[in-house]
């Protein structure tokens, strides 16, 4: 059942402003700017499987040696990875989504009372670990209190899916970001191939060694999608620097220069999208 172009986009409609698909029209030059053949969201995307690794004892093994190279590679040339096997049973995976769905009907005042979980960073130990690095090198810079975030995403059916987009094209200013898609689908990553590099906070930890990979969700004409994003970000006093086994002075030279959190979230409020250039730009150290 596709909404039609002047109808009310029912999740915004909630709030004081009514909002229709419309608004949500790009402008021909931003549309003309995408170029749908340089985006991905299929079977060249690596696949990272923690069968066999997640029992503590096993994290002494040659498996889980090879697969913290495997997500560092992963996490360098793409900066993405699907990940499988991941010991989430099926039962509270789909019991996530049916509590989104209530989540999302419920009147806005009552959706705005989200509320903050505790962390579970072993994708960033293990990314540590594949470095080089002490396996708590970015957990570390980690504060429980507003270490994670969770945000819960609902995409109605669009009327104009080639006019519009779900979330246009951005790369994530946290550390690490998991995303769960129902089997609608509609997430997208940059090919690696692509000249636009985006830099965000990994990246500028490891001296560009990993990336953080330029993405958007695109919108489906009859289904609606739900998507659940967790992100896990340094504390705002947190400085962000590469260590030094991650430089050499003639090969890799320092890229960025050291910042905290709370500085990069004010540079980020002034930026809506990525154009070419990302918030961490004004970081760089010029050549
Ligand atoms: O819904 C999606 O697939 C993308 C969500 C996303 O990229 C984000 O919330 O940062
Ligand atoms: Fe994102």
């Amino acid at each position: 059942m596709a909404l039609k172009i002047e109808e009310l986009v029912e999740s915004l409609s909630s709030m004081d402003h009514n909002l229709c698909v419309k608004n949500f029209i790009w402008s021909k030059e931003e549309w003309l700017a995408i170029n749908y053949d340089e985006f991905a969201d299929g079977d060249d995307i690596p696949i990272i499987s923690l069968q066999g690794i997640l029992d503590e004892k096993k994290k002494k093994s040659q498996d889980y040696e090879m697969l913290c190279h495997a997500m560092v590679n992963a996490s360098s040339s793409w900066g993405f990875f699907k990940l499988v096997d991941h010991g989430v049973d099926l039962k509270v995976i789909e019991n996530v989504k049916l509590r989104m769905n209530e989540l999302f009907d419920l009147p806005m005042g009552q959706k705005l009372k989200g509320a903050r979980s505790a962390s579970l960073p072993l994708g960033c130990k293990m990314l540590a670990h594949g470095l080089g690095l002490e396996d708590d090198f970015f957990t570390k810079s980690f504060e429980e209190k507003e270490a994670t975030m969770i945000r819960v995403n609902r995409y109605p059916p669009c009327p104009l899916p080639e006019k519009c987009l779900g979330l246009g094209s951005h790369s994530d200013p946290d550390a690490l970001t998991i995303l769960l898609q129902d089997h609608v689908g509609g997430l997208q990553v940059l090919k690696t191939d692509h000249q636009m590099e985006s830099i965000p906070t990994l990246s500028a930890w490891t001296n560009g060694r990993l990336k953080s990979v330029v993405h958007r969700a695109v919108v489906n004409k009859e289904k609606q999608r739900l998507s659940t994003v967790y992100f896990l970000s340094p504390s705002s006093s947190a400085i962000t620097d590469c260590p030094p086994q991650l430089m050499d002075p003639s090969t890799n030279p320092r890229k960025y220069i050291p910042f905290t959190r709370e500085n990069f979230k004010k540079k980020l409020q002034v930026q809506k999208r990525v154009v070419g250039k990302t918030a961490l730009d004004r970081y760089l150290i010029s050549n």
